[in-house]
């Protein structure tokens, strides 16, 4: 199969210019507004990431800030409504504080106004802390929208330390499906010839990979492994830049976890049912490639106290086969192993089974 390689994205590939991760980066602040020669800074915000973090950094900058919104339902309505009521205003940055929801909007305003990004993550859920992807909802389905990716991603391990432990687990569970998600990357590349990046693919997986090995002593509260969660997502975000799009960590089971959003099923985190995805993806990629250890996936997850099964994330075996079904559906010109071995009802039966699911 010949391959088409797309070169043009080698001069045009947008990245982080500054990633500050450590015990209080804000301290930081000051110099990446300086280098980056701004006056208007607009906050965007959650109540809760406010006080946690956003109080104490706009009195740092209290004289480059020209507003501050509190993020309300999230979504596109918030940023198309933020985009007609500030579109005139002297706003030369826009800064996120918070999590997914906060950082999501932040991202797509910053895009619409075509000002830089400065991402300031109190949670660590998911790798959107990184990426140039906001993921919104519209009538309730989910929709993910490309944005431009942050300038500067400012993470304090000390916050996050004392963010939500469900919420951390999370950003481990999106992170180790990068592991399915490059599978099925490379079996496209191989099968159909898709362009594949090494560069990306490696950033992805890598991360991953030194989580699922470090599983047996992983405690988020330790700021050493925390700093390499946190790592990891902001790695996988950059991958996702270079990419081009969510390729190297939205795979099968990613489409498992959207189809679930699609069918209103489960008040599971993103993190918690694209982890779930992770072990039923990757048992096929075992199973029929010989390339994959699902066990040691959800092993992982038992040892950090992650949901592993239908039933801790309230999901009944019918409703995990309808959205194991509808995945199917979903994103199907994105080839992963849901083409390659097109399982049926039967078989994912089966695979829930073997894999203790249900
Ligand atoms: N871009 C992407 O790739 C992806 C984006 N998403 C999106 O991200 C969102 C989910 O993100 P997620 O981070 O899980 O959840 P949220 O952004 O909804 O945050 C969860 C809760 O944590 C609170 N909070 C934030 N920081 C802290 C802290 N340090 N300590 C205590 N509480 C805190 C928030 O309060 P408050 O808001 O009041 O500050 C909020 O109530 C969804 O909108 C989803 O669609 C999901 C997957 C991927
Ligand atoms: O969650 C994501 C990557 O981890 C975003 O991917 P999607 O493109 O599937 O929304
Ligand atoms: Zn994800």
């Amino acid at each position: 199969m010949k391959r088409k390689i797309k070169r043009e994205f080698l001069n045009s590939v947008d990245l982080p210019l500054f990633v500050e991760l450590g015990e209080g980066p804000r301290k930081y602040i000051w110099d990446i507004i300086d280098e980056l020669n701004l006056s208007s800074v607009y906050i965007i915000a959650g109540r809760t990431s406010y006080e946690v973090a956003g109080r104490k950094i706009a009195e740092r900058i209290n004289e480059f800030i020209t507003g501050t919104h509190f993020v309300k339902e999230g979504g596109m309505d918030e940023v198309k409504k933020l985009t007609v009521d500030l579109v005139y205003h002297d706003i030369d940055c826009v800064m996120g504080i918070g999590g997914g929801k906060v950082l999501d909007v932040a991202k797509v305003f910053s895009s619409e106004l075509n000002v830089p990004f400065i991402s300031v993550p109190t949670v660590a859920s998911h790798d959107g802390i990184a990426s140039p992807i906001a993921s919104f909802k519209e009538d309730g389905k989910p929709v993910s929208v490309t944005a431009k990716p942050p300038t500067a991603v400012i993470a304090d391990l000390i916050i996050l330390k004392h963010s939500p432990i469900r919420l951390l687990k999370s950003g481990y569970g999106d992170l180790i499906s990068n592991t399915v998600a490059v599978k099925d990357w490379h079996l496209s590349k191989e099968v159909t010839g898709e362009d594949y990046n090494e560069i990306s693919a490696s950033m992805a997986a890598l991360p991953a990979k030194l989580m699922l090995d470090s599983a047996e002593k992983l405690d988020f509260r330790n700021l050493a492994h925390l700093e390499m969660l946190v790592r990891g997502l902001i790695l996988s975000g950059v991958a996702i830049s270079i990419a081009g799009s969510s390729r190297p960590a939205s795979g099968s089971e990613h489409r498992f976890s959207h189809a679930l959003d699609y069918l209103g099923y489960s008040n599971a985190t993103h993190g918690e049912k694209v982890a779930l995805g992770s072990i039923i993806m990757e048992y096929l990629h075992e199973k029929h490639y010989g390339n994959g250890d699902w066990e040691r996936i959800r092993f992982s997850l038992e040892r950090i106290q992650a949901p592993t099964t239908a039933k801790e994330v309230g999901l009944t075996k019918e409703q995990i086969l309808e959205a194991l079904m509808l995945a199917k559906k979903i994103r199907r010109k994105r080839y992963s192993i849901l083409e390659d071995v097109n399982p049926d009802k039967e078989d994912f039966e089966v695979v829930l089974t073997k894999t203790g699911i249900v």
